[in-house]
């Protein structure tokens, strides 16, 4: 079980499902459990049990389903209903019933939010946090408190803010975590407000919003000012502009600030967590999240990799592998002779500086012209065998291609590929009905080869992207086409630039299938 003198509180299976567009199921959210879990967090907030049949199953079989190793589970919920009592509250009832440890009870401390929200007056909510309060730490479970809107209530009414925080505490909350609800705070003020709160004798927490970008500095400026109980989400996800990325706070304060919040390992797991997360959520990841994105560490102009070649920490604030992340380096027409040699390296190419010199400028060359290397890596590497090997063997030679779309009688539009090949010596010609004519040349091109080269069976064409590119170096539009394969090993992406769409797929197509001849261990 982790430290209880500084809490890691996750609420994405609460706060940050209330994302728009995100929708988990039960399943759903046993796995982000499990994963939360694997990262060594506290306290998993699983949602709202009461409030909607799934976060009630969500308990019922988390109790059955979730071994966790370090976290321990927390239902969300609110104070009782004014006029009634706790024990009679059928939401406080579902609470007790869900069987967590620990319940976290959102309740109001901004007297505005008391009198036109809950309609009732500042004693009631005083007493209706009291009484739930002391009713659910005598069921034996334990009690944190989100003081909602606390900071815009602090500025509004401080004295009440604080009869607020007094309340939970005395009533036997453990932990009031301070709500900047409508994440409008920013760090230096917070920090006061914080430390006022911290003065008035609670174990105080922090959940921060992020509407002004703010929400990660501002819960390290609430730890600095005394606070022990962060809370945040996976991947920052939440209402708005969403929570805290918890795995930024996490690296930051372990790494940073030197807390032991999570084991070492775990740390060096979190890029992979954060992705598995977002399998799970079906978001796509953020590329440029810190710490755990894939553009994290990722280099990209010529200066950065020549002083990189010497120490990779002349610019990386932290060696990527403590997140369980990477160095890449990007090759583009902002690329030197380090950045390409360094490409090289990764790889697993030693550059000559003559070979380097030349494929700088080659990638430049061709980057002027629409191409781009640094999202089809690929394609550099083939232009970079190209440059080292001389003209590479060719697996197989394209006679010609052609594609037709026919709109038949039925209305129904079709498209249809004839690509002529020679290989080993054969001559082919094969044919590929498609919904599209990328697909049906990648049908016909597969169909032609695939009899030679059984392997290609398990490439498969999986993102094709088109992009117009005005007036590229002086010359009139052309179209870029980037398409992702993938075998059972992995992907590649490779890129083909040309004034019309097909022949520009055409381009990366074939790239497409002779990487992946080269990943089968076919040389070229
Ligand atoms: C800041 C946050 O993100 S807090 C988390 C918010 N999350 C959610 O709201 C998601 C889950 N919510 C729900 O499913 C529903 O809102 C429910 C089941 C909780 C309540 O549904 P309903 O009974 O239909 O009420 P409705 O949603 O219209 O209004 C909320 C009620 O809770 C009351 N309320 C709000 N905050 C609190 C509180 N801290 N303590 C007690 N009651 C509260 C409101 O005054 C309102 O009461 P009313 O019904 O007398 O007007
Ligand atoms: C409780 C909560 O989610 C908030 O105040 O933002």
């Amino acid at each position: 079980m982790a430290d209880d003198r500084f809490h890691v509180y996750d609420t994405t299976l609460r706060d940050g499902a209330q994302q728009e567009g995100l929708n988990l199921t039960v399943a759903d959210k046993l796995a982000v459990a499990r994963h939360l879990d694997g990262l060594g967090v506290g306290f998993i907030e699983g949602g709202w049990p009461g409030a909607n049949p799934k976060d009630t199953e969500f308990f019922r079989r988390a109790r059955t389903e979730l071994d966790l190793k370090h976290a321990q589970l927390a239902a969300f919920g609110a104070t009782r209903r004014a006029g009634v009592k706790a024990a009679d509250d059928p939401l406080v009832a579902a609470l007790r019933e869900s069987g967590a440890p620990v319940v976290t009870l959102v309740a109001k401390s901004h007297d505005r939010h008391v009198e036109l929200a809950l309609r009732t007056t500042l004693e009631e909510n005083l007493a209706m946090i009291r009484d739930t309060v002391s009713h659910l730490r005598a069921e034996g479970q334990r009690v944190f408190l989100d003081a909602e809107h606390f900071f815009d209530g602090y500025k509004s009414n401080p004295a009440y803010a604080l009869e607020v925080l007094r309340t939970a505490a005395e009533a036997g909350a453990d932990v009031i975590a301070l709500c900047d609800t409508n994440g409008g705070m920013l760090p230096d003020e917070l920090a006061d407000i914080v430390h006022e709160a911290v003065q008035a004798g609670a174990r105080v927490g922090i959940h921060c919003h992020d509407d002004t970008g703010c929400a990660v500095a501002n819960t390290l400026a609430a730890v600095r000012a005394g606070a022990t109980h962060v809370q945040g989400c996976a991947n920052g996800y939440g209402e708005r502009s969403g929570n805290a990325n918890l795995f930024t706070v996490v690296a930051n304060l372990q790494l940073k600030r030197g807390f032991d919040l999570v084991p070492q390992a775990a740390l060096a797991d979190m890029t992979r967590i954060a992705h598995a997360i977002t399998e799970v959520t079906n978001v796509t990841p953020n590329s440029h999240a810190p710490y755990v994105g894939m553009s994290a560490f990722a280099h990209k102009a010529g200066l950065h990799a020549s002083a990189i070649k010497v120490d990779p920490n002349l610019y990386q604030h932290i060696d990527p592998a403590a997140v369980g992340n990477d160095m890449r380096m990007l090759v583009s027409d902002m690329a030197g002779r380090a950045s390409v040699e360094l490409k090289g390296r990764e790889l697993g190419y030693e550059l000559t500086g003559e070979h380097t010199k030349a494929l700088v400028e080659r990638v430049k060359e061709l980057e002027s012209r629409g191409f781009t290397f640094e999202a089809a890596d690929a394609s550099f590497e083939l232009l970079l065998r190209d440059t080292v090997h001389g003209e590479r063997k060719r697996h197989f030679e394209v006679e010609s291609w052609r594609v037709i779309v026919e709109r038949t009688k039925g209305g129904e539009l079709v498209s249809e590929a004839t690509v002529k090949v020679h290989a080993k010596g054969e001559r082919i010609v094969a044919t590929g009905e498609g919904n599209g004519p990328v697909n049906a040349l990648d049908k016909a091109v597969r169909l032609a080869l695939e009899q030679l080269y059984p392997e290609l069976a398990k490439v498969q064409l999986v993102d094709f992207k088109v992009r117009i590119l005005e007036d590229t170096h002086g010359t009139d539009a052309v179209t870029r086409v980037l398409i992702t394969s993938s075998d059972d090993t992995g992907e590649w992406a490779t890129v083909g630039v040309a004034e019309n769409i097909i022949d520009a797929s055409w381009q990366a197509l074939e790239q497409a299938v002779t990487y992946g001849l080269l990943r089968a261990g076919r040389d070229c």
